[in-house]
Formats: C-alpha cells, sequence, structure tokens
C-alpha cells in the first residue's frame, strides 16, 4: 500500500546550527500521528519541511508516493496535503464563507485569474457556509473574521483545511490558546474528520492529544527519540527523563 507520508533522513539547520537532524517517519492513509517534544525540539520546523515552507538541506519528503521534496507549498496541496498554522492566516476584514471562498478558488484551476467574478459563482459560496456548518460557523458566516473570537477563528482555520478535501493533514497546535470548552469542540472536530485523512498533529496538551493518536513521535533536539503507540511512548524512560526529567 502507497503510505500516506514518507520522510527520510531529513535535515536542516539555521546558521550552523542542525535544527532537523536525520529525521525519517513513515504515515500509512488513515492515520493519527502526534508529535511531541519540548520547545525548541523541532516540532514546528518539521512542519515547515513537510509543507513547503522551508527549503530541506537533506533527505526526502513523499506524499502519496510522490516525491515532494523540491516542490513549493502550494503544489504540494495538490498531492492531498493541507495544513493548519500555529499562527492564524486569515484575512481579518473579510467574512469567514469570504475566507472560504478564497481557500476553494485556491484549488481551481481558476485560481490563477484575479478578474474571477465571485458573484456570478453563487455554489462557492454556499460550498463555503456547507464548510462553515462543519465547524459549527454556519450561523457566522456573514460576519467579519475580526469579529469572531479567537476559538472561532481557529475553526475556520480547519474549514479551510478540509475545503481541500485532504489526504494528508497537518495541524500545528489546533488547541492552542482555546477555552476549555473550545478545547472540547475542537477535539470533537478533529476525531470526526474523515477517518481516510491521514493526520499529523503537534499539540502540547497532552491530555486530549494522547488519546487522539495511533502513534506518537517524540522529538528532542531535532531527532526522534521515541516512537511508537501511547503506551510504549509514555513509559519509555526518554520520554520520562525528557518530560518529568527523570
Ligand atoms: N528561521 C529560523 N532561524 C533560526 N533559528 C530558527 C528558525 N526557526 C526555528 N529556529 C530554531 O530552531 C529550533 C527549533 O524551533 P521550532 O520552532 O521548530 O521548535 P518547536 O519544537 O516547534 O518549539 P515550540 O514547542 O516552542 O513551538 C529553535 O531553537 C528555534 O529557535
Amino acid at each position: 500500500m502507497t503510505t500516506a507520508l514518507e520522510v527520510r533522513g531529513l535535515r536542516k539547520s539555521f546558521g550552523g546550527i542542525a535544527v532537523t537532524q536525520d529525521i525519517s517517519l513513515t504515515m500509512q492513509p488513515g492515520e493519527r500521528r502526534l508529535i511531541i517534544g519540548p520547545n525548541g525540539a523541532g516540532k514546528t520546523t518539521l512542519f515547515g519541511l513537510i509543507g513547503g515552507e522551508i527549503r530541506a538541506d537533506g533527505g526526502t519528503i513523499t506524499v502519496f508516493g510522490q516525491d515532494v521534496t523540491k516542490l513549493p507549498m502550494r503544489s504540494r496541496a495538490r498531492y492531498g496535503m493541507s495544513r493548519t498554522y500555529q499562527i492564524i492566516t486569515l484575512f481579518p476584514k473579510d467574512t469567514l464563507a469570504h475566507n472560504v471562498v478564497l481557500g476553494l478558488l485556491a484549488l481551481m484551476p481558476l485560481r490563477n485569474n484575479t478578474m474571477v467574478d465571485l458573484a456570478r459563482r453563487p455554489n462557492l459560496h454556499d460550498r463555503a457556509v456547507q464548510l462553515l456548518a462543519t465547524v459549527g460557523l454556519g450561523d457566522r458566516a456573514l460576519h467579519r473574521v475580526c469579529d469572531v473570537s479567537y476559538g472561532e477563528q481557529r475553526r475556520v482555520e480547519l474549514a479551510l483545511a478540509l475545503a481541500q478535501q485532504p489526504r494528508l493533514l497537518l495541524l500545528d497546535e489546533p488547541l492552542a490558546g482555546l477555552s476549555q470548552d473550545e478545547r472540547q469542540l475542537v477535539k470533537k472536530l478533529i476525531e470526526d474528520m474523515p477517518r481516510e485523512t491521514a493526520i499529523l498533529m503537534i499539540e502540547h496538551d497532552m491530555d486530549i492529544a494522547l488519546e487522539f493518536a495511533d502513534k506518537i513521535t517524540v522529538l528532542h533536539y531535532g531527532r526522534v527519540i521515541v516512537e511508537g503507540d501511547r503506551r510504549t511512548v509514555v513509559e519509555d524512560p526518554k520520554t520520562r527523563e525528557i518530560y518529568l526529567g527523570h
């Protein structure tokens, strides 16, 4: 079976400091994988490399059998990969629906046509509202991003990622900055994502994240130090050393 993601010997240095050191990992289609590690372990850099914002110094990244190592970020989406960001990247003065419409447009062959008349494409708007409804924001579609809460903005990001119907979804701390109630809501949204979508997630909230994961990868100083199912990782002395200091 073709793997969803195959990372081999990935390396990246910034100013001579190795931040990603020979990382390899394999994900199967539909797998739910959690990446954990202390601050500065290189989690976000690894996401940047996989997503294509950061160019690797060495190694390869294959998505559903396609070598994407040298492809720019936007081209990687065409192979089924989509991601959210730790920092929100929405247009604040536009409505939620319009943000999602832009996300949908980015996937279409007419995406480079700046003259596209959105008023003549009501189906796009309807699709955007539908997607917003899947993250519980159907009734907020016509609100501006700057007028909704931080938690709601994070849910718009999830709607945008889902708009791409990804086969591989990268979630960078989807629960960060959310209230307890919003965490539960977003957790449920992630759990309810199509089971065939492989999800790679960075998350600090262990209580929620461990439950979600089929497999966990622990990074430390840019290396994979432990990998396995929940029990293997939690019981491994190296994990305990990092998180508990003993
Ligand atoms: N563009 C950059 N230039 C220089 N150093 C960088 C750059 N990006 C990241 N780093 C450094 O690389 C290391 C790993 O950073 P990264 O953000 O990937 O870690 P992280 O595990 O995601 O941490 P956190 O949990 O705090 O978000 C850090 O020491 C960081 O300062």
